[in-house]
Order: C-alpha cells, then structure tokens, then sequence
C-alpha cells in the first residue's frame, strides 16, 4: 500500500455538505474510519446503522451546540465506501461553527479538501469516473434536461455502455492474441483474421456512431447561446425583452441605443439557453459604438444561432448581412416591425412584431425546436465532456490502425492497437492511469462534495 493511499484511508475528514449560509438544515458530513468515534464524542453514542435518531450535540467540554438529526452509515456500503456520520443540524451560522469547531477538536479528524469525498468514492470503487461527473453536473445541472444527463451519468448507465464498448476491444483482443500463438511456425489460420476482421469493423462501426453526436451532450452541459444581431433601431432589444419577459435592455428610438452585450438566461425544451442582445451593426465614428459593433461581430462569430434581425420593407439584408456573420447553419433572418411593413416579408422569412405581437409565438416555437433538435433532451448521447470524445477518438483511431494492418503476418501489431483501444476507453472510466485527469476533475467540486 503506497503512502498516499495509507493518508487517504487513515484520515476521517468532515465538511459543510450543503451550502454555506442561513438554512433551515445544514447537513456535516464525516467520513474515515473515526467517523464513529467522532458522532460518538459529539452525540453520546453511535446509534444503528442508516436511522435517523434526534440527538443532543455537545463539546468536549459538555456544552450544548445543538439538536440534530444524526445518521450512521458504516462502510463499505456508504457513499464513500468509508464509515459516514451525518448531522442534520439547524442551519444557523453559529450552529454550523460550533459543530465544526467541536469536529476540529476530536482527534484524528480534519477538514476536507474540495472534492474529497468524492474522490474516496472514486478511490473505494463506489462510483467511476463518469459518475464522478455525473455527479458534479448533477449538482451544478439548472435545467430538466441536463438533471437527466447528469443522473444518467450519475447512476452509472454511461460508464456501463462505455465499458460494454471497452468489452468489444477487448474480445477482439482476445482473438488477436489467439492468432499470435501460430504466428512463429505457421500461417495464422484465416478463420482467425475473418473472424477478427468482422470485429474489428463492427466496432469502427459503433466507434464512429457513437462519435457522431453533433456534440448534444457537450452542448447541453455548456447549454447554447442565441445572439441577436444587425442594423440599428431594428427592434433587438424590444425583442430580447419580450423574450426575457422583463426590461433587461434600453429600447430607444435613437439608432446605437445598444453598447454592451446584454444576456439573459432561458431555458428552452430543457436546455439552459444565453440570448444576447447586441450593439446595431453600422459603420460609427463613435469609438464607443464601434467597440459595441466589433463585440456584436465577435458575439455573433461564436454564436450557435444568430437571429438577424432586419425591419420588413427595408432593404434586402444583403448589404447588411455582408457586414457581420457568415452565413452557416444557425443563422435565420428575423423581419421585424411587421405593423408597420407595407408589403408582406420575403417568402420564407419570419415576420415578428412587438407592438401587435404578430409572429412571436411562432419565432419562440422554432427557437424552442431548433434547441431541441440540435441538443436533444440528454438521454440520447454518450459523450457530455472533449475529455470522452478525445479518448474515443484515440480509440477509433487504434481500431482502424488495427483493421488496416495485415493480420496474418502481423497479428502482435494489431493485438498492440487493440491493447491501446482499450486503454484509451479505460481512461474515460478510469480503469486505468488516469492520476493526470483526476485532479482536474476532482478541482471542480466545491469542499463537502
Ligand atoms: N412599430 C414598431 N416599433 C418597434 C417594434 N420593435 C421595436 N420598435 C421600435 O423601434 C425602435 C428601436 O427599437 P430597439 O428595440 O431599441 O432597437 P434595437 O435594434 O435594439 O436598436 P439599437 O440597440 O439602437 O441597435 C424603438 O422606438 C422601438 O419602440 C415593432 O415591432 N413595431
Ligand atoms: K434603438
Ligand atoms: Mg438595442
């Protein structure tokens, strides 16, 4: 047993689990094995396991720090995997203090770092890596369909396909090996490289499908942004108020009304959305302005759609349109001011106006499909993180390597992509090395996570 691991396993660390402030519950969580020892000095006595009993909290010293509900939940069959106390006590600065200075006081026990306890789930085989951030988007998931992803993660359903795919590697893997054996005397029989050649090909297969995601997951985690560009006094911010369904932005009849990039956060079918309003895109000896223009550019370059929004009657956009974003996939033109238009808006483009309301329901409803259709409702896709798509990548490329090589001549070649396959889809579990990912990921937590 090297030493860090002795550290990890002889420490009992506790911490603030919920947040930090007034409450009417705040949960202290202490793991390691003094957790018992320490709920003992504070509450009399270790009560059975995985019930809630209400008791009196004391210092060393006897004095009463509070009543809390307290729970026991000995190992290995806790979320550490270690002993785990819990107290519920009234959340109350105070309270919450006096609880953790009297937790300092008890021998053995220490605060916990950020992220400590799940990293001793991690350590003790109770959750995978995936579920590790499942578990961390869970905690940070705002809208219904990243609560979805995230349990997903969470409960383990991802990290078992990734290793249903890592299983495919490795009977591929198997058979190679099987080929080696003959390799020295004789031909490998071709039963073998047939037999390994439909493997190999199926898992390309399954390899690419599953790389083939648009991105939904990572684009639901990071959620997507709506920026609304063009011409001054086209109605931008009257539209990015009647969206945030407030006066976030200054509606003027004065054209450069808008400087600063102004966003509101929406959630459209389940995903976490940005709208951005922006300064009207025009030719401005104004620096101030123009350092709004440049930013409305940019804002929009990045953009995953971009709403152009252009007066109904007035010009035919081209010019406009040239000035600003390249046309691409997520780029609609918006007519707007329709009460005032005197002839209809270009076939195909949308007509909105403010003032009667015309057309903004159907906008919000092509919004909310474009959302759905380009992110999905995060229960579809594998990949929620690059850290994934880079590993699976690695592996697609080792298969193709592997199917690619002759078989019959080189089967410890191709037993060597196979073995690096596998790796590579064993990092995104972390089955294996992974010590250089794990700090990253474990620094996202907040301490008493
Ligand atoms: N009649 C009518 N007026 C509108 C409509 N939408 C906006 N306006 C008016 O058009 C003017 C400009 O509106 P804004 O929302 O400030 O336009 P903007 O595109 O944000 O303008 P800048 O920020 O200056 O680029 C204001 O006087 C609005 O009241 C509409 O649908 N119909
Ligand atoms: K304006
Ligand atoms: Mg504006």
């Amino acid at each position: 047993m090297d030493r860090a691991q002795w550290d990890c396993e002889s420490e009992t660390i506790f911490a603030l689990s919920s947040a930090v402030g007034r409450a009417g519950v705040a949960v202290i969580r202490i793991s390691g094995p003094r957790a018992g020892r320490a709920l003992a000095a504070l509450s009399g006595a270790v009560p059975e396991p995985r019930r809630a009993v209400l008791r009196r909290l004391r210092d060393a010293s006897g004095a009463l720090l509070d009543q809390a509900l307290v729970v026991w939940m000995p190992g290995p069959a806790s979320f550490t995997g270690e002993d785990i106390a819990e107290l519920h006590v009234h959340g109350g600065r105070a309270v919450v203090a006096g609880v953790l200075a009297a937790l300092s006081a008890v021998p053995g026990l220490r605060p916990a770092e950020a992220g400590e306890f799940a990293r001793r789930a991690f350590g003790n085989g109770r959750l995978d890596l995936t579920a590790v951030e499942g578990l961390a988007d869970l905690i940070d998931a705002e809208t219904e369909a990243q609560r979805r992803q995230a349990l997903r993660q969470l409960e383990g359903e991802t990290g078992a396909a990734f290793e249903a795919l890592r299983g495919r590697v490795i009977e591929a893997l198997a058979l190679a090996e099987a080929g080696i054996d003959f390799a020295d005397e004789d031909d490998v029989p071709a039963s073998i490289g047939f037999e390994l050649a439909g493997s190999l090909a199926d898992l390309g297969a399954r390899l690419r499908g599953t790389l083939a995601d648009d991105r939904r997951g990572e684009m639901l985690r990071a959620g997507v942004e709506i920026v609304i560009a063009g011409p001054p006094n086209a109605g931008k911010s009257s539209l990015m108020n009647w969206l945030a369904r407030r006066e976030v932005a200054i509606v003027s009849e004065i054209p450069g009304t808008t400087r600063d990039a102004l966003e509101v956060r929406l959630e459209l079918a389940g995903v976490p959305v940005t709208v951005v309003d922006t300064a009207g895109v025009r030719e401005t000896r104004d620096a101030v302005e123009a350092e709004g223009v440049r930013r409305a550019r940019a804002r929009a370059e990045r953009a995953d759609l971009v709403l152009w929004l252009e007066e109904t009657g007035i010009g035919d956009g081209e010019t406009a349109r040239g000035r600003t974003v390249t046309e691409r996939s997520g780029y609609w033109r918006v007519r707007t001011k329709a009460d005032l238009a005197v002839a209809p808006p270009p076939p195909g483009e949308l007509a909105i106006s403010v003032v009667t309301g015309e057309g903004l329901e159907v906008l919000l409803a092509r919004l909310e499909a474009w959302v759905a259709e380009r992110v999905g409702s995060g229960s579809d896709t594998l990949i929620t993180r690059l850290r994934h798509r880079t590993e699976l990548q690695r592996a697609l490329e080792a298969v193709e390597r592997a199917a690619a090589a002759d078989y019959a001549r080189d089967p410890e070649l191709v037993a060597e992509d196979l073995r690096a396959a596998a790796t590579a889809i064993g990092r995104i579990v972390g089955r294996v090395d992974v010590e250089d990912v794990l700090d990253a990921i474990f620094a996202g937590f907040c301490i008493g996570k």
